[in-house]
């Protein structure tokens, strides 16, 4: 299952580590090492490394000039902030510096703001037509250069090539699907009740929104927001995740090749000031409204800060998926399902099950195939061809999934597969882990782990089940397996959550409404419904 450096202790173990056992095509990919140290001890030494690491990286691309350590303002790359800071951007596959980008603050902020502003007339009264064909070049631009924006992806997010292809083609989609939407923004008549007057709502773009994105889908979770907001006719200001701004600055080079008129998309980059500028963005009054993908704990902030300007805010938050597996379901689908729900982006996605239910009567056949198919993933470097799944981001991601597998350990978890770390890892790994016997003492059964930790939770009847699926603050997405058909309405219909795969664990697409319920967010994404969030009704009556 772990490879080369990243052998198992145990399992095989290993003592050369990754960087010294690339195969000659992962050596294409391959940086020159630099030392790791804090942003604060950054010397003009340490950032020519970093500049020599991204001249690298750029020559593996057909399009260099996709990468740009810069942010973008008023039509323009700023490769230097105001105070001069800049924030490293590293491989969590070796955990080596890869870019500094410019650490920019409230004033850059400001500026991107004031910018948006100014673009706004003109681009709101922009027709719907001229709106899509942008959007619709932008998608062209996006699918011609994809390859170059996948290795992007994994360069900064870690995820295995292949999957960072599949999220720049799910990230494009949003961008086709709302070129179309934007075409049907319609609004109502409303039967007036008096004769003398006539009544009608038409939907009017907010105005400038501020976009706050996380790094585990870095081109995707940009695109569904950029696509809606500017189908309708707002501008904006997005800061992406300082883990992962360059796939952000990739697709910003794209829009202004695709015509996006000056003002109407800004890009902060920032680290430092993520907090300070996150409250400017929710407090300013030039911004109309705040759309964030993230964690619940930052959601609820950003909800206070807006409340003073009376924000529209959207939020897409953490997740605690439930997949049950009841005693009638097709066992081999749902391992299949599991295995797609549990591990992608190794367990990094905010739909990504965090609780398995299976009835006991089959919990351990269950277990048993799950494990052998997990036996089977190839951990290591996204930029390998036979990497299946690739490292967390970072070292605090780690951290957490390590915990909760100790804390399930220590609470009677038995171990099915995983659970053991390399000593020999450069990056920041976790073996893909299988634990069974899992109980409601555990962190698991209130935590999102977000990592690639799969446990199984007994069961044995079906409101006993619902009762444990439900005991979360969470509802973002829930999962089920079972060939009843009145079963399958029934528990869909009592789960409480946004989104519901009824025998499947493949959800996400830019034709249907994703967003969750309690503290999993407010607001959709995607589907016509993305459209609401950046829209306000506007009624008029006329006396005739
Ligand atoms: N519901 C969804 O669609 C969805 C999608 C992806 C991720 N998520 C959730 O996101 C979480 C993981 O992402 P994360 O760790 O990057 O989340 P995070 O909340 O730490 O960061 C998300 C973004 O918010 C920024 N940020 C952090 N603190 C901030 C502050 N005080 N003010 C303003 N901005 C701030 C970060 O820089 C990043 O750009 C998980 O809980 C996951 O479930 C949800
Ligand atoms: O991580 C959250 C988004 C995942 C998705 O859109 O499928």
């Amino acid at each position: 299952m772990l490879r080369r450096g990243l052998l198992t202790k145990g399992l095989n173990s290993t003592t050369t580590p990754l960087a010294t056992r690339r195969t000659s095509r992962a050596a294409l990919f391959s940086f020159p090492r630099v030392p790791l140290l804090s942003i604060s001890s950054q010397t003009p030494r340490f950032l020519s490394s970093a500049a020599n690491s991204l001249t690298h990286l750029k020559s593996q691309l057909s399009d260099p000039t996709l990468i740009t350590a810069a942010g973008f303002i008023d039509n323009e790359f700023i490769a230097t902030s105001n105070s001069g800071k800049h924030f490293a951007v590293y491989d969590p596959a070796k955990g080596t510096q890869i870019a500094h980008l410019p650490d920019m603050g409230i004033e850059e902020t400001e500026r991107a703001i004031q910018s948006a502003k100014k673009a706004f007339p003109a681009w709101s009264q922009t027709t719907a037509k001229e709106r899509s064909t942008i959007l619709r070049t932008w998608y062209n631009l996006i699918l011609e250069n994809e390859q170059d924006l996948a290795k992007i992806i994994t360069w900064e997010n870690g995820k295995p090539l292949a999957d960072a292809l599949g999220e720049v083609r799910y990230g494009a989609s949003f961008f086709e699907w709302f070129s179309e939407e934007a075409k049907r923004l319609y609004g109502e008549v409303i039967p007036s009740p008096n004769r003398q007057q006539r009544m009608i709502a038409i939907r009017q773009p907010l105005g400038v929104v501020g976009i706050i994105t996380p790094w585990n889908f870095p081109n995707a979770m940009i695109t569904r927001k950029l696509g809606a907001a500017l189908a309708v006719g707002c501008t904006v200001v997005a800061k992406p995740a300082s883990e992962t701004p360059l796939s952000a600055v990739a697709l910003y080079e794209l829009g202004r090749r695709a015509g996006v008129p000056k003002g109407v998309i800004g890009l902060v980059t920032t680290h430092h000031d993520t907090k300070a500028i996150g409250k400017h963005l929710c407090e300013s009054q030039d911004i109309s409204g705040i759309s964030f993908t993230g964690s619940t704990a930052v959601g609820k902030l950003l909800l206070k800060q807006s409340a003073d300007t009376v924000k529209k805010v959207s939020l897409e938050l953490g997740g605690n998926a439930a997949f049950i597996v009841f005693e009638d379901a097709d066992i081999d689908k749902a391992v299949d399902a599991a295995v797609l729900a549990k591990f992608r982006s190794s367990g990094q996605t905010c739909i990504c099950v965090n609780r398995f239910y299976v009835h006991s009567s089959i919990k351990d056949v269950f277990g048993e195939r799950l494990r052998e198919k997990v036996e089977k993933f190839r951990v290591g470097s996204g930029m390998e061809a036979d990497t299946t799944h690739g490292p967390l981001i970072n070292k605090a991601s780690v951290e957490k999934v390590r915990s909760h597998v100790h804390d399930a350990l220590d609470h009677g978890a038995k171990l099915l597969v995983g659970g053991k770390e390399s000593e020999n890892t450069h990056g920041y790994f976790y073996p893909p882990t299988v634990l069974t016997d899992m109980n409601d003492n555990m962190r698991i059964a209130t935590e999102e782990t977000f990592g690639p930790v799969a446990g199984i939770f007994s069961f044995d009847t079906e409101e006993e089940v619902l009762k444990h699926a439900n005991n979360t603050r969470f509802g973002l997405a829930g999962y089920f397996f079972s060939k009843d058909v009145s079963r399958c309405w029934r528990v869909a219909e009592s789960l409480q959550v946004g989104m519901v795969g009824v025998n499947t664990g493949a959800i996400s697409s830019e034709v249907a409404p994703f967003g969750g319920v309690k503290e999993s967010g407010i607001g959709r994404e995607g589907a016509r419904q993305g459209l609401d969030e950046y829209t306000q009704y506007k009624y008029i009556n006329m006396a005739i």
